[in-house]
């Protein structure tokens, strides 16, 4: 009886699949393998090389085609029958509005990224359709069910941020190699290649609190200087001054190793002329051919770090000229990578910390956690479970569902009672907001860039005060219209049509998300350059962010990181709260706390398995 209720509500369902990537595809198949007749997926993306070794739906000849489309294609070759609609779109396109999710019984998210989840999120709570959510970073996973009313939503809880750390360590003090890849690519790299005007510590102080960076142009190249001689004198000022430098400062090693200047007279006696780098075929340019290498899982010397560090920057300056003054760093950049291992090393092998590969610092600098697809299999797995009892909608037994790495109670798999909304989620509680903000010298443009489409996530606001619409986006506005709200946008708040001052309520709405909310202004003068970069403090609903703003400096190095890994991060994160929770019960049992929240992320903390040592746990390192 229960499994015919289950095979009609399957059968019945219209299912929406947002993401067909690594767990779009998995998902795909177990729908459809499951009975599931009716599926509707969206993804924007096209299928590329490194999608093939676990998106298995997809073959070397698809490259370059609609990842939707194909998956599709791939399915209904096994299960021939059934409907699946593709789009090749994205999700927060306007055609996806309220009145398309209306028409699934359940959405089923397998994205990599916070903006589209809390896109869905809020699409979701709009048309009232449960929200089937997941994620996986290499082992970690979870699936989580969000039902307006019932269980919290996607945004109820905040979100954290990348890892930071603070400056001094990163400036002066390193002691793992993840500061001096922060160093290298944030610091470094920044300076050399990046934006000019953008803060940057590169220099360390003296004692008497003399910045290093005496000539104000000691990064730039002058004109009668080549490119070698240019090269040389930066290695020099930044591994070797530098550090000497930092070595006046006795008070500061008082406790700690003294790191070693670099100089390259020390490291190559002879500088060779090399021939210039070789361009790969996908048009990137490497250092690693001119200076004999190429095993990238190999750890280069200190003199063979010298050379990839010394190439990498001529290169940059020979052929890549047009960008410097616009690079950020990019994972995908094969010559940055280059460069950012080679000044990690060298600046590692200062402080004696152990060198690493090209690939491990890749992975470090890129913060890439390399995707297990069993994880991927698994969680969507779990998801057609959790998705089939929204749909049988029989006895509310959702259960978020964690896949952990090693065994906590000798389970993998964890599952944890979803919590109820929370009633201060200005998203499903849609609760009012405060904004801090000095009302006479900020411009309209900066609140929407910083709060409504930063903070709040909007895509199509619209803002209004009492009566007055004073902002909007959208595509067909009268050219009149939107030549209003330009100008608007340039104005200082209390210049605007109706004046926001002390005491206003400013009305945001999302016309596709259909979300909209209250913020309360309260005009404040000052602002703290360094706690509050923004310039304005919105509260009401903490967000990470803004928790962690408040203890680090603006200047701070950040790991700063595509979308994938915020949300991966935050998906650890999540993890571990709701861990740390069921570690409670097991504080009780066993007299000892598991610290699942172990900041140090080098540290692993496994339960020992041996039943006659269940109150132990070792410490990995
Ligand atoms: N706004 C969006 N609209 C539609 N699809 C999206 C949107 N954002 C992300 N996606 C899709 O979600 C999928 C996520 O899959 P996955 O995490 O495996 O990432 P990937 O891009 O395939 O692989 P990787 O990032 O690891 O190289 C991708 O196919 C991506 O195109
Ligand atoms: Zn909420």
């Amino acid at each position: 009886m229960d499994s015919d209720i289950r095979r009609m509500a399957i059968k019945d369902a219209k299912v929406l699949m947002v993401g067909a990537g690594g767990i779009g595809c998995e998902l795909l198949k177990t729908l459809a393998l499951s009975g599931f007749q009716d599926i509707h997926i969206i993804d924007m993306d096209t299928i590329e090389v490194s999608n093939l070794n676990r998106q298995f739906l997809f073959r070397k000849s698809h490259m370059g085609l609609s990842k939707a489309k194909v998956a599709r294609d791939a399915v209904l070759k096994f299960r021939p029958h059934i409907n699946i609609t593709s789009y090749h779109a994205n999700v927060k396109d306007a055609e996806f509005n309220v009145e398309f999710f209306k028409q699934f019984n359940v959405v089923l998210n397998g994205l990599d990224n916070l903006d589209a989840r809390r896109h869905v999120n809020r699409l979701c709570l709009a048309s009232n359709v449960p929200l089937v959510e997941s994620g996986t970073t290499g082992f970690l996973g979870q699936v989580t069910v969000h039902i307006k009313g019932k269980t919290e939503c996607y945004e109820c809880q905040t979100k954290p941020t990348p890892k930071t750390y603070p400056v001094c360590t990163i400036t002066s003090t390193p002691s793992k190699f993840v500061h001096c890849i922060v160093w290298a690519k944030e610091l470094l790299f920044a300076k050399l290649f990046g934006d000019k005007n953008q803060a940057n510590d590169l220099n360390v102080h003296s004692k008497d609190g003399d910045s290093t960076n005496h000539k104000e142009d000691v990064f730039e190249r002058s004109s009668e200087e080549n490119f070698d001689e240019y090269c040389c004198r930066i290695y020099d000022h930044v591994f070797g001054y530098n550090i000497e430098v930092a070595l006046t400062n006795e008070e500061t090693w008082r406790r700690r190793k003294k790191p070693t200047p670099i100089f390259i007279r020390d490291v190559l006696p002879k500088i060779k002329t090399k021939k210039n780098g070789i361009l790969f075929e996908n048009g990137s340019v490497s250092a690693l051919p001119s200076v004999g290498l190429k095993n990238p899982q190999e750890i280069w010397s200190i003199a063979e770090n010298t050379n990839v560090f010394l190439e990498a920057l001529k290169l940059f300056f020979e052929q890549r000229k047009k960008e410097i003054g616009n690079l950020t760093f990019d994972k995908d950049d094969q010559l940055a990578v280059e460069f950012v291992t080679a000044a990690a090393n060298i600046r590692a092998s200062s402080f004696g910390i152990p060198l690493h590969s090209l690939f491990e610092a890749k992975g470090i600098a890129g913060n890439i956690v390399h995707a297990v697809a069993t994880t991927n299999a698994i969680i969507a797995g779990l998801i057609v479970i959790e998705a089939i009892k929204v749909l049988q909608d029989v006895n509310n037994n959702y259960r978020m569902t964690y896949c952990v790495e090693h065994p906590i109670r000798k389970m993998l798999l964890m599952p944890v009672e979803p919590f109820e909304p929370n009633k201060s989620c200005y998203v499903c509680s849609e609760t009012p907001l405060l904004l801090e903000i000095n009302t006479r010298s900020t411009k309209l443009k900066d609140f929407v860039e910083k709060i409504v489409k930063n903070k709040l996530g909007m895509t199509s606001p619209l803002i209004m005060i009492g009566s007055t619409l004073i902002y909007e986006v959208g595509d067909d506005l009268e050219e009149d219209i939107a030549a209003n709200y330009t100008r608007n946008l340039e104005k200082v708040l209390f210049e605007l049509p109706a004046p926001v001052t002390h005491g206003t309520i400013l009305n945001v709405e999302d016309l596709l998300q259909e979300l909209s909310c209250n913020i309360n202004i309260k005009h404040r003068e000052e602002f703290d350059e360094e706690k509050e970069p923004d310039g304005m403090v919105l509260s009401g609903w903490t967000s990470q962010v803004d928790k962690d703003r408040t203890t680090s400096s603006s200047t701070e190095p950040q790991i700063k990181d595509n979308n994938v890994i915020i949300s991966k991060s935050e998906e650890v994160f999540r993890n571990k709260r709701k861990l740390s929770e069921i570690s409670k019960s097991d504080e009780a049992a066993t007299g000892k706390e598991i610290d699942l929240n172990d900041d140090d992320d080098d540290d692993l903390v496994l339960l020992d398995e041996d039943p006659g040592h269940s109150n132990k746990m070792r410490k990995l390192r």
